[in-house]
């Protein structure tokens, strides 16, 4: 029996209808607010979403010394970031520990100061979190790096620029090496890039701080290395995860949300297989979609790529959908060695799910019942809420910590649609 705990409780049976709109992005959000700290210049950000991974990574940054003003206009947080005097070059373990992101302040602090100490980022509950490649690149471009005591200690007096080659698009090395790189000595070729949306924010961020980057989007950037960076002001492109979860929570509810503020086509793999399923998606234009969902969604397989593909941050939401669709779906995990945590906790709910090395197995059921059931990471905990929309009676999800790390206001954006949700402390 759980007590005093904070949840979520759900009751099910609500068609989702109506207008919203996704926050920004929290993985452009957290390299770009790592990135200003290679100017002693003040950054403005806005359209920053208002999640527990923001306010960890300020944290982290003024115990940097690097001041952070937050206030808020109607694109949502705007943040000015000032790294003009840095009085530490460590994250320490408490903070990494926090959040594996504060990783992205690596190539930051060894390009602006030639040194950084950092406690080494763990796994977390999607499995094994290797950073050899964002280490590896950072050696190829001259840093001394030192792995001790579970601290990795990398020094450099300056960054060369050098040819690099990623073994897998990897998103965090990808930004980590464009970060290094802005002031190395000469150009930095990164082969073999992530090609996510959020890359590219990222070097328009630069950019517009004076950096010389080019490619993003594509798989080889190009970073030619520059002498100083100075401030600039810049807007978070919307979280298409977000988005992605807002679209699913129409069509499993066979409702008609139209989302506004929406970049089309960062959503189009995930607008591809939810029409697949049966929902209806229309591109308004103007940044707008709406989606209808059917009275009962067909089954699909689903295979998790790197951008363009159909994002890993999706598929617990797509299990969601899978677990009460008509006919048996097959979901293939190929970004992340343990991704299907939520599976156990949508069996309890009623789901019929065989999970095989890293394929599952989802026959769909008429119904889902309400359950207690425990949000084991972030997206997996959308996918328990996404099943409570439709279960017969309540459903109460646990864990609102990890779901508070990536959504902004979720229970007030869905109750605004029309569901039954809200937050409670037992
Ligand atoms: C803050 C942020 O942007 N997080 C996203 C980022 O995480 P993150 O940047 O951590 O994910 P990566 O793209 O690096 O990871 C992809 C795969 O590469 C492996 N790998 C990665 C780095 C490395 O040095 N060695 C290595 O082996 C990982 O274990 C994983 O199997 O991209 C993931 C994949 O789209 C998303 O799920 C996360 O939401
Ligand atoms: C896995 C995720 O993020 P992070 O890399 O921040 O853990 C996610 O956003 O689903």
């Amino acid at each position: 029996m759980q007590s005093g705990k904070e949840c979520l409780r759900v009751v099910g049976g609500r068609r989702l209808v109506g207008t919203t709109r996704p926050g920004g992005a929290k993985n452009a959000i957290l390299p770009i607010l790592a990135a200003t700290v290679l100017t002693r210049e003040t950054c403005v950000i806005r359209g920053v979403p208002a999640i527990r991974d923001v306010q960890v990574m300020i944290e982290i940054l003024r115990r940097l010394g690097v001041k952070v003003r937050q206030e808020e206009d109607a694109s949502g947080l705007v943040l000015s970031v000032s790294a003009a005097d840095l009085d530490s070059w460590e994250v320490r373990e408490d903070l990494t520990r926090e959040m594996r992101s504060s990783i992205f302040l690596m190539g930051p602090l060894l390009g602006r100061l030639g040194r950084v100490r950092m406690a080494y980022p763990g796994g977390c509950a999607i499995g094994p979190r290797p950073i050899d490649y964002h280490l590896r690149g950072l050696a190829h471009m001259g840093a001394r790096v030192e792995e001790r005591h579970g601290y990795i200690e990398a020094e450099a007096a300056h960054l060369l620029g050098r040819e690099i080659y990623l073994d897998f698009p990897s998103v965090g090395a990808t930004e980590n090496l464009m970060m290094a790189a802005v002031l190395a000595r000469g150009t930095t070729i990164i082969r073999g890039a992530a090609r996510e949306p959020e890359i590219t924010d990222l070097q328009n961020l630069l950019n517009a701080m004076g950096a010389r980057v080019r490619g993003a989007g594509l798989d080889v950037i190009r970073v030619e290395g520059v002498g100083r960076l100075h401030g600039c002001e810049h807007t978070v492109i919307p979280d298409r995860i977000e988005a992605g979860s807002l679209m699913a929570a129409a069509a499993i509810t066979g409702g008609d949300v139209r989302l506004e503020g929406v970049i089309a086509e960062h959503v189009e793999a995930v607008s591809a297989k939810l029409t697949e399923m049966g929902a209806e998606i229309v591109d308004e234009g103007d940044g707008a979609i709406r989606v209808r969902g059917p009275k009962r969604l067909k089954a699909v397989d689903v295979k998790t790529l790197p951008y363009p593909g159909i994002p890993t941050d999706m598929q617990p939401q797509f299990m969601a959908l899978a677990t009460v669709a008509d006919g048996t779906s097959v979901i293939t995990e190929t970004i992340f060695e343990n991704r299907f945590k939520q599976a156990e906790e949508l069996r309890r709910m009623g789901a019929q799910i065989k999970v095989v090395g890293h394929t599952a197995v989802v026959q769909g059921v008429d119904r889902l019942s309400g359950a207690a059931v425990s949000a084991p990471a972030l997206r997996e905990g959308m996918a328990l809420v996404l099943a409570g929309l439709v279960a017969d009676g309540e459903t109460r999800v646990y864990g609102t910590e990890h779901i508070d790390r990536g959504y902004e206001r979720l229970e007030a954006k869905l109750r605004d649609l029309g569901a039954d949700v809200e937050r409670i402390v037992e």
